[in-house]
C-alpha cells in the first residue's frame, strides 16, 4: 500500500504542469567568481530545471566552472570571461543575475559604492538590451536603490525597457526579518510571513512589523529594537567581517530563493510570491520595493502594501524621499555613462581613403 502511495505521488509530481515545463533553462551569474557569487552558483546548481548555467566574471573562471560540472545534476555550466564575453554569456539567458562589483567596506555607506558599481550595470543592461532583451534581470549588487534606476534608464534609451522583468534582489532582508522575529518569537523562522518594503539600505529598509505572521506582541521598544536591527543588519555583517566584504553566504542562500521564485514562476506555478525592489507606481517614488506575484513574464501583479500603523506611515513618509533622490541620482548616472558612450562610439565611419 506504502509503495503504491509512493508511486502515486511520483507520477502526479512528475507529470504535473510545472514539472513539464521547469526542464530547460539557461540562469546566467555575473560575478560569479566573487564572494556571493561562487556559493550563488551552487545553491541554483542545485535546481534540476537548469540546462545551462553561464558563468562571467572579469577574473578567469575555469576552475570554479569544472568543480561545479562534477555535480551530479543535469545541464552544463559554462564560463564567460571580460566584457567583450558579457553579451554571449547572457545570450539566450531565462534569467541573469547580477552579483559583480564591489561590497562595502567598514565605515562606508551602500551609496558610496555607485561610482565603482553603476558602470557594472550600465553594461549589464546594454549587453542584455543586445542579446536577450526578454530577460529577467535581477541585480544584487549595491547601492540597489541607484542601481535599478540606472539598468532601468538604460534599458529604457535601448528600447527595451519592461518594467516587469527588471529586479532588485531584497530578500536578504526579509530572511533576516523572518529569523530575528522568530527568534523573538521563539519560532521556526521559516513560518514567519513578514512583508518588507521601500528600498535596501538604512532606513529605507521598512519591515511591516504590525502585519507580521504570526503576530508579533513584544512591546514598542522591543519592536523598535528589531526593526534598527533588520535595516542594519547589513552594516553588522560589514563590521563582523572586519575590512573581509559584506554579507555573501546569507546574500547567496537569498539570491538563489528569489531565482528559484522567478524559475517557479516562468515555469507556470501559480501564487510565487517575492519581495523585491522594482520600478513600482504603488507610491511617489518610481522605484520601490513591495510583495510582487511572479509570473511567466515576470511580474503578473503589485501586491498592495498591507494596512499599516501609524508608526510604520511615518517611517514610509520618511523613506521615500530618500527613494526619490536615489532614482534621481541612479538615472544622472546612466545618462553620463551613456553620453560618455556617445562620445567614444564614432558616429560615422571614417570615409574611405
Ligand atoms: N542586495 C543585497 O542584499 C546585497 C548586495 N551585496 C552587493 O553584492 C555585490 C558583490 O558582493 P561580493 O560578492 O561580496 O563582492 P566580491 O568582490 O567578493 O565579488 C564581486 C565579483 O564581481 C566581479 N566583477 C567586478 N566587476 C565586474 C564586471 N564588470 N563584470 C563581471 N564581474 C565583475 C569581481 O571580479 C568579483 O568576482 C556588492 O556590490 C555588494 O554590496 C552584498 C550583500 C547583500
Ligand atoms: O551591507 C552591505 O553592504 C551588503 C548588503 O547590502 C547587505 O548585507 O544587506
Amino acid at each position: 500500500m506504502m509503495l503504491l502511495g509512493r508511486l502515486k505521488s511520483q507520477l502526479v509530481a512528475s507529470t504535473s504542469p510545472w514539472r513539464l515545463l521547469a526542464r530547460n533553462y539557461k540562469v546566467t551569474v555575473v560575478g560569479a567568481g566573487g564572494g556571493i557569487g561562487q556559493p550563488l552558483s551552487l545553491l541554483i546548481r542545485q535546481n534540476a530545471g537548469i540546462r545551462e548555467l553561464a558563468l562571467h566574471d572579469i577574473n578567469e573562471m575555469k576552475g570554479i566552472a569544472t568543480d561545479l560540472s562534477h555535480i551530479s545534476k543535469p545541464g552544463r555550466v559554462t564560463t564567460f570571461v571580460g566584457e567583450s564575453q558579457l553579451e554571449a554569456a547572457v545570450s539566450g539567458a531565462n534569467v541573469v543575475v547580477v552579483a559583480a562589483g564591489m561590497p562595502r567596506l567598514p565605515g562606508m555607506e551602500r551609496d558610496q559604492l555607485m561610482a565603482a558599481n553603476g558602470g557594472v550595470a550600465a553594461k549589464v543592461a546594454s549587453a542584455v538590451s543586445v542579446a536577450c532583451p526578454g530577460t529577467l534581470l535581477a541585480f544584487i549588487t549595491n547601492p540597489i536603490n541607484m542601481i535599478v534606476p540606472t539598468a532601468a534608464e538604460v534599458l529604457k534609451a535601448n528600447g527595451v525597457f519592461n518594467p516587469r522583468r527588471l529586479f532588485g534582489i531584497t530578500t536578504l532582508d526579509v530572511v533576516r526579518a523572518k529569523k530575528f522575529i522568530g527568534t523573538a518569537m521563539g519560532k521556526d523562522p521559516g513560518n514567519v510571513d513578514i512583508t518588507v518594503i521601500g528600498g535596501h539600505a538604512g532606513i529605507t529598509i521598512l519591515p511591516l512589523l504590525s502585519t507580521c505572521k504570526p503576530p508579533y506582541l513584544g512591546e514598542a521598544k522591543e519592536i523598535e529594537k528589531l526593526i534598527h536591527r533588520i535595516q542594519e543588519a547589513g552594516t553588522e555583517v560589514v563590521k563582523a567581517k572586519a575590512g573581509n566584504g559584506s554579507a555573501t553566504l546569507s546574500m547567496a542562500y537569498a539570491g538563489a530563493q528569489f531565482v528559484d521564485s522567478l524559475l517557479r514562476a516562468i515555469g507556470g506555478q501559480e501564487g510565487v510570491v517575492e519581495c523585491a525592489f522594482v520600478a513600482s507606481e504603488l507610491t511617489e517614488a518610481p522605484f520601490f520595493a513591495s510583495s510582487l506575484e511572479l509570473g511567466r513574464y515576470g511580474i503578473k501583479r503589485y501586491l498592495e502594501i498591507p494596512q499599516m500603523n501609524e508608526l510604520e506611515m511615518e517611517a514610509l513618509a520618511k523613506l521615500l524621499p530618500i527613494l526619490r533622490k536615489n532614482a534621481e541620482e541612479g538615472i544622472d548616472f546612466a545618462r553620463k555613462y551613456l553620453k560618455q558612450l556617445e562620445k567614444t562610439v564614432p558616429t560615422a565611419l571614417p570615409e574611405a581613403q
